[in-house]
């Protein structure tokens, strides 16, 4: 894996690592502020929804209340048969109903079970009086059961058969002057106008419900869910409000808050809550008791609406165009400050590995890397200047070396092997310009008896001077050198028959003449040949050696030259 996918992938770990990090601390931060404000708002929409439900009712719990204190309603409830009380109680009772919001009334009386009722559209003028109540049938059981309860005051979801209605009772009792209870009224509002006004007010995520005393649900959007006479019903067969909830746990934690609002008696705007969940959603739900009614209002705030999770996707694109700027600027800045800086420099390295000093452009930027490729820049200028000057210094000493291979250490004249490639050279340019060259060979007569008497040194000595006199007896572009022992070559180029004789015949007089003055006289004695264009170094040194021979022979101190011709040598 290339190093920038490594960093990008690294980049891209890190800005998740630490987005996920800010994302949990951001849902733990908002959670804990949805919790207070949702528990805020919930205390007063409890108190709201409490107001609003009292105020619709307040009025005409008061109207019950005075119609339940009607003097002239006590009397006749205690005389029902009279005629005259009878006559005075309905008009009492129709110019409450005028007064009652829903323009309805009830009356039942303890005595007889007589049930009294006109509505809006005073429907029953003149028959107010509808039937008789009987403890033996269901649909009654509320009248006695409130009595045998004795509750003054109650609120009651029932549908009424024999009237053909649903509604909201306010049932008040009425109680003659020793407080014996003698009957019954009230009125009714009508129960879906009213669930329209009060619960159902079409805010989103809020659901607002009362529950009785008991928990049993009276006012909710869904009717389904009402427990409508609910008075009548035995325990255990109530719509109670923990219907609402799946878990036993919201069950549970409900019913609690219920319980602790009883045990706390109304206190004056006590409000309980916690989180619950219906249909999957976590919900706030606020309790509050009402005592002018007796029952408990419950606001239930859907969080999600309060915060609703599409509000998180503007922050989720903005992670994730943050995430890809991020990388993209991340990548620029690597690029640019690590990534070809570092490139150039591996294919620096290479290059300079390969031997090569002549550096392409590199990237510094301003940082350790930077640094590096300045310095790397540097040092291959000093290793460039240091392998220039290494090199230079090898060739020098090779061709030192080179020279000193080929001249004679002792005599400072060519030796045996630089002799043997001038005149390999020499052989070729001849062919190549077909002209010959001279080889004059000299061997420095007795002097092994020199050695032998002198000394070695001596002998040395003597080498070096025949070296020198030599030296000085050929032209300056002859190649004078010493073949070996007390035998010296020279080759003479260009050259003919004549300089040859005449340069073979100096070297030899120049010897002798030279040694007198030294006090140890030598002679040489020279051989000489003209090479032919053609000729091999074989044949040359054939040639050479001949002649020498014959001088030799002819008693030394002589100068013999091979007849090119005929191949015989004579005397210089
Ligand atoms: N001092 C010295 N002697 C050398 C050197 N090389 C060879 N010699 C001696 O040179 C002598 C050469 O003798 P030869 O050429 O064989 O014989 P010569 O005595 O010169 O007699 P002719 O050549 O016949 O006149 C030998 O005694 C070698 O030991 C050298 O570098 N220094």
């Amino acid at each position: 894996m290339s190093l920038k996918t490594r960093l990008l992938g690294l980049a891209s770990l890190l800005i998740i690592i630490s987005a996920s990090a800010s994302w949990m601390a951001y849902r733990e931060l908002s959670a804990d502020i949805i919790e207070r404000w949702g528990k805020q708002v919930t205390e007063i929409q409890v108190r709201y929804d409490s107001a609003r439900l009292l105020q619709s009712l307040e009025r005409e719990i008061g109207l019950a209340g005075q119609m339940a204190q009607s003097s002239t309603l006590i009397q006749w409830a205690v005389d029902p048969d009279n005629p005259a009380l009878t006559t005075g109680a309905i008009r009492q009772m129709e110019s409450f109903r005028n007064n009652f919001r829903d323009n309805s009334y009830f009356v039942a009386l303890r005595s007889n079970g007589h049930y009294y009722y006109n509505n809006a559209d005073n429907q029953y003028a003149g028959d107010q009086f509808r039937y008789v109540l009987d403890p033996e049938k269901p649909d009654d059981a509320w009248f006695f059961q409130l009595i045998d309860e004795g509750r003054d005051f109650h609120l009651n979801v029932n549908p009424d058969q024999e009237l053909g209605v649903t509604k909201l009772w306010i049932d008040v009792l009425m109680r003659d002057n020793n407080n014996d209870i003698i009957g019954m009224v009230g009125t009714g509002l009508n129960l879906d106008t009213f669930l329209q006004d009060i619960v159902d007010i079409g805010q989103d995520g809020i659901t607002t419900l009362f529950v009785d005393y008991n928990g049993a649900i009276q006012l909710y959007r869904d009717r389904n869910y009402i427990d409508f006479a609910s008075i009548i019903k035995p325990e255990g067969q109530k719509n109670t409000v923990d219907l609402l909830f799946e878990s036993r746990q919201d069950k549970q934690q409900i019913l609690g808050m219920l319980q602790m609002l009883k045990q706390r008696n109304g206190e004056d705007g006590a409000v309980e809550s916690g989180f619950v969940t219906i249909d999957g959603r976590k919900h706030l739900a606020g309790v509050a008791f009402l005592p002018a009614i007796g029952w408990f209002e419950i606001t239930l705030l859907d969080l999600n609406a309060l915060v609703p999770t599409s509000y998180l996707w503007p922050l989720v694109t903005v992670f994730l165009v943050t995430l890809l700027v991020s990388l993209v600027v991340f990548h620029l800045i690597i690029q640019s400050r690590i990534l070809n800086p570092v490139l150039g420099l591996e294919a620096a390295v290479t290059r300079l590995r390969e031997g090569r000093f002549d550096l392409p452009y590199l990237p510094k930027p301003d940082n350790e890397i930077g640094r590096l490729v300045d310095h790397f820049e540097k040092m291959t200028a000093t290793m460039r200047d240091t392998t220039a000057e290494l090199e230079r210094k090898v060739a020098q000493r090779t061709e030192e070396l080179h020279r000193l291979a080929r001249v004679d250490a002792l005599t400072g004249l060519k030796n045996r092997r630089g002799l043997d490639e001038v005149i390999a050279q020499e052989i070729q340019r001849a062919e190549r310009e077909n002209k010959g060259f001279g080889l004059i060979w000299l061997d420095i007569d007795h002097f092994k008896s020199i050695n032998d008497s002198r000394g070695h040194q001596a002998g040395d000595d003597i080498l070096c001077r025949v070296a020198l006199w030599l030296k000085a007896a050929v032209r300056p572009y002859d190649h004078p050198g010493r073949w070996g022992g007390d035998e010296f070559v020279v080759l003479l180029s260009p050259c003919d028959q004549d300089t040859l004789e005449q340069v073979a015949g100096r070297v030899c007089a120049s010897v002798e003449q030279e040694s007198q003055r030294t006090g140890i006289p030598v002679t040489v004695s020279v051989g000489g040949c003209f090479c032919q264009p053609g000729d091999d170094l074989d044949t040359l040194l054939r040639n050479a050696d001949q002649a020498l021979y014959e001088a030799k022979h002819k008693g030394r101190n002589q100068v013999c030259i091979l007849d090119a011709s005929d191949k015989e040598s004579h005397p210089a």
